[in-house]
């Protein structure tokens, strides 16, 4: 397609906020909660990290296209993000290992964007008014027409996504002979994996909902709470698995939603945030060795601060020096630990890889 004959598109904002401009990817209408990603590199994994399943996204680089897409690096099988906003979208892409445009891909797995549209004042405006849901339509141009699709979208607030996302069956990875690790798939990055069978565990990972009385039949060490979409509160059924775990002694490590399940798991509630951190260059402070990390972050809840700081279960691990929020846990007198942000990041800066290394350290 070239440039010109892109097709009108439109995006709508819950509060009314109205923005025109040309087609990408999928012809066609999409709902969802929108949210900007602050990432200068690394869109195709971040379209296909399953935690951004049902939300429409926005990229502050400006630039997005230019490098197309490689099969291999992606966090799933698939782009998860309901819909794309840019602002210079590129078909033609340069790239030595590059295979198929961005428009392509996005076409092929049905995924609607809109570009030529002044995203620096969409992330503004959502900064200011907070997190809410947005549409984007090439097919219903008018917004009152597609205000009536609009509101038939769910809010991000008590909806469980997990189980949408997680393996159907549960299946294994990693080196036979290695540490048997029981990986709870919420909506896993196919990086985080990685990250742990290149450390030698042997995991087998499971399905959401599958319950602990199945997953302790394979006689795992270890436990891993993967990041996932959604509302953590709503997900009893990953709650009461992490009790049982964690009642079981069992050593325990888990990222993002992960984290946010083992907090819920101890009692700690969590809230939906103003803006969540969606980037990579979120700084946090590790409070055991007074070391800073440069962290690649996805999130759109958090854990209570003050329910943290009032529980005799958990010890503040992390900080988040923007805001103070609670970038990581460790259960006191447990194997158990958790963060908020990405350490296998993916996109992202590798300062905190060593978090991986710490769970092996852990065990033994
Ligand atoms: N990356 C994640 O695991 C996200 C966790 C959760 N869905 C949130 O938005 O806070």
């Amino acid at each position: 397609m070239k440039y010109t004959d892109r097709p009108d598109a439109v995006l709508l904002l819950e509060d009314g906020t109205f923005f025109k401009g040309k087609s990408i990817g999928f012809k066609g209408t999409k709902g969802g909660e929108i949210c900007f990603n602050t990432g200068m590199t690394g869109y195709q994994e971040i379209y296909t990290d399953p935690s951004y399943y049902a939300q429409i996204m926005v990229n502050t680089n400006a630039h997005i296209g230019n490098y197309g897409t490689v099969s291999t690096e992606v966090e799933s099988d698939s782009p998860k993000i309901f819909g794309l906003v840019t602002n210079n979208f590129s078909e033609s892409f340069s790239r030595h290992t590059g295979e198929e445009s961005l428009h392509d891909y996005l076409n092929k797995h049905e995924v609607p964007g809109i570009t030529d549209v002044d995203t620096r004042a969409i992330v503004r405006h959502i900064r200011s008014k907070g997190a809410m849901n947005a549409i984007i339509s090439s097919e219903i141009l008018d917004a009152d027409e597609l205000k009536k699709e609009l509101d038939k979208v769910p809010s991000m607030e008590g909806l469980e996504l997990s189980s949408q996302v997680s393996v159907k069956e549960a299946y294994e990875v990693g080196p036979a002979d290695g540490i048997k690790l029981a990986v709870m798939d919420y909506g896993i990055k196919s990086s985080i994996l990685q990250q742990l069978v290149q450390r030698g565990f042997y995991c087998k990972v499971f399905p959401a909902k599958t319950t602990f009385d199945i997953t302790e039949e394979w006689k795992p060490t270890a436990y891993f709470l993967s990041n996932g979409p959604g509302d953590p509160a709503v997900m009893k059924y990953a709650i009461d698995h992490a009790k049982n775990i964690i009642d079981a002694d069992k050593p325990l490590f888990g990222i993002c939603l992960g984290h946010q399940l083992i907090a819920q798991a101890c009692g700690i509630g969590t809230f939906k945030m103003y803006n969540g951190h969606r980037g990579l260059n979120q700084p946090v402070k590790n409070i055991l060795s007074g070391k800073s990390e440069i962290t690649s972050q996805n999130h759109g809840f958090s854990v209570i601060s003050e329910e943290v700081r009032n529980s005799d279960l958990v010890e503040v691990t992390h900080i988040n020096l923007n805001d103070d929020t609670i970038e990581g846990l460790k259960i006191k007198n447990k194997k158990a630990f958790c963060v908020q942000y990405h350490p296998e990041s993916s996109p992202g800066p590798h300062d905190s890889r060593y978090l991986f290394d710490q769970f092996i350290s852990l065990i033994n």
